[in-house]
């Protein structure tokens, strides 16, 4: 087909899905497709030297945005109507010649809209940076990632190449002259931006869904052993995951199996969280490349022979809260050092029926994953399951979708990285983990990879 007959074409295949679209009760997939049409017949008409400094426009609008965030200026423009620069820059008390230039910037981009005689208003796109809890994330974006993202270049120039795939040496690291300490490391030690970090992971919900994808419904047991986990969520955060999942469950009429709902973090990250936003909910603080303490009862012995590695026992297992042992003189320093129904006891819970761990195999190198992933498996018991939340960077770029990339080179700068389905699949082999099925969203690269022991 000549070149012209493929425009021709690319044009009425995306008139037909027009003309097949209900705008008035819009379906997102239609839509989000036509949006492809549409793009891939930008990309033939446009000229490759306009379609490069086109790219420009992505940082100079995104610095107006920001500029104009900072400055309080968006909120300044009514919501219905409109404001001239003169009005805007006495609301603000700020420059009206700085103003009017980024706002031209983003008018030229149709982000917000030029009325003539310096008179602009917002569009439901201006709104979105008013009104969407996502900008949260998008703030977080724009001040702590994309400044590094500009200096990578430098990045490249003064390091070793391999060096980052090294999480203590990552462009985060040094970009914030932190290097040896890991991006989660450096957080802890800056509270404000840990907070604001974590505030931001709540928000994420449109691009990176929890729900619609693994049946947790399917999963409930009236039989259910109340003292076992029905599911725990490891790094979860604000409990972000765990709510959403808790009330799909109870709005089908459920209650989790009638087990526990366990989320476990560092402890700095569940001490910002008031237990009245996530009732219901058991709050363990842990580091998961230390252990699980969510364990399989046959697993248990392992926990207190960890406890007690350099005098401890040999061997030592729990039966039913009973400890037992082959040597007894151990067991009676054990007794009198008041561990047993102290402590030990309280840190003993079985297995969990799910665990559950999104967006955390992202932040890491498969050396770091493999050793969460094996500390899970060694707490599972045969029919626990491992249900991962992650993007899976797809075999070849589709849709319009580009989360899974931008998110990508994030990952890059952090010391992380995002998968395909078959680095998931080598990655879970490697610790002990067969990846059973990859439950896939409607649109876009979010996913659920269910897991079981092997
Ligand atoms: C990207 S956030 C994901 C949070 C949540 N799972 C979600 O999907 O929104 C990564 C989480 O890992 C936690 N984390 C980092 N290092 C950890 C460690 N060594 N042990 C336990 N949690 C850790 C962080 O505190 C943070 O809450």
């Amino acid at each position: 087909m000549s070149a012209n007959a493929n425009l021709v074409a690319s044009i009425e295949a995306l008139l037909a899905a027009a003309k097949g679209y209900n705008i008035d009760a819009p379906d997102h997939v239609a839509r989000v497709n036509m949006l492809g049409q549409l793009e891939a017949l930008h990309y033939q008409l446009e000229d490759p030297t306009e379609a490069m400094f086109r790219q420009l426009t992505n940082y100079s609008e995104t610095s107006a945005v920001r500029t104009l965030r900072q400055m309080n200026v968006l909120e300044k423009i009514p919501r219905e109507g409109s404001i001239d620069s003169k009005q805007l820059a006495a609301d603000t008390g700020k420059n009206e010649e700085v103003l009017t230039r980024l706002i031209r910037v983003l008018t030229s981009t149709g982000i917000l809209k030029a009325l003539g005689g310096d008179v602009y208003a917002h569009t439901s796109r201006s709104l979105a940076f008013l009104d969407t809890a996502e900008v949260e994330f998008w703030d977080l974006c724009v001040d702590e990632i994309a400044p590094i993202a500009y200096k990578m270049p430098e990045y490249v120039a003064t390091h070793e190449s391999d060096s980052i795939f090294n999480p203590r040496q990552s462009p985060f690291s040094w970009g914030n002259d932190a290097e040896g300490k890991t991006f989660y490391e450096f957080l802890l030690d800056h509270p404000d931006r840990l907070k604001r970090f974590n505030t931001a992971m709540t928000t994420q919900e449109s691009a990176l869904p929890v729900l619609g994808m693994f049946p947790f419904t399917s999963l409930l047991k009236a039989d259910a052993d109340p003292s076992r986990a029905f599911i725990v969520d490891v790094a979860g955060g604000r409990g972000q995951s765990l709510l959403q999942i808790k009330q799909e469950i109870e709005a089908a009429g459920g209650d989790m199996g009638r087990g526990k709902v366990i989320l476990q973090d560092r402890k700095a990250v569940l001490d910002a969280v008031p237990d009245e936003q996530i009732p219901g909910v058991e709050k363990m603080d842990i580091d998961f490349f230390q252990s699980q303490p969510v364990k399989s009862k046959s697993h248990s012995y392992l926990f207190f022979r960890d406890l007690f590695s350099t005098t401890g026992p040999k061997r030592l297992s729990v039966t039913n809260g009973t400890i037992s042992n082959n040597d007894p003189t151990r067991i009676l320093a054990f007794s009198a050092a008041s561990y047993v129904t102290g402590d030990l006891l309280t840190h003993y819970h079985p297995d969990a029926q799910i665990y559950y761990l999104r967006r955390i195999m992202h932040n890491w190198q498969d050396a770091e994953c493999r050793k969460i992933l094996q500390i899970i498996a060694g707490a599972m018991a045969p029919d626990s399951r491992l249900l991962i939340g992650e993007m899976v960077v797809p075999d070849v770029p589709e849709g319009v979708d580009k989360t899974v990339y931008w998110m990508d080179l994030c990952m890059l700068i952090i010391g992380g990285k995002e998968r395909s389905e078959k680095e998931f699949s080598a990655l879970l082999d490697s610790a002990g983990l067969k990846l059973v099925k990859i439950w896939r969203n409607k649109l876009g690269s979010q996913t659920v990879i269910e897991c079981h022991l092997k």
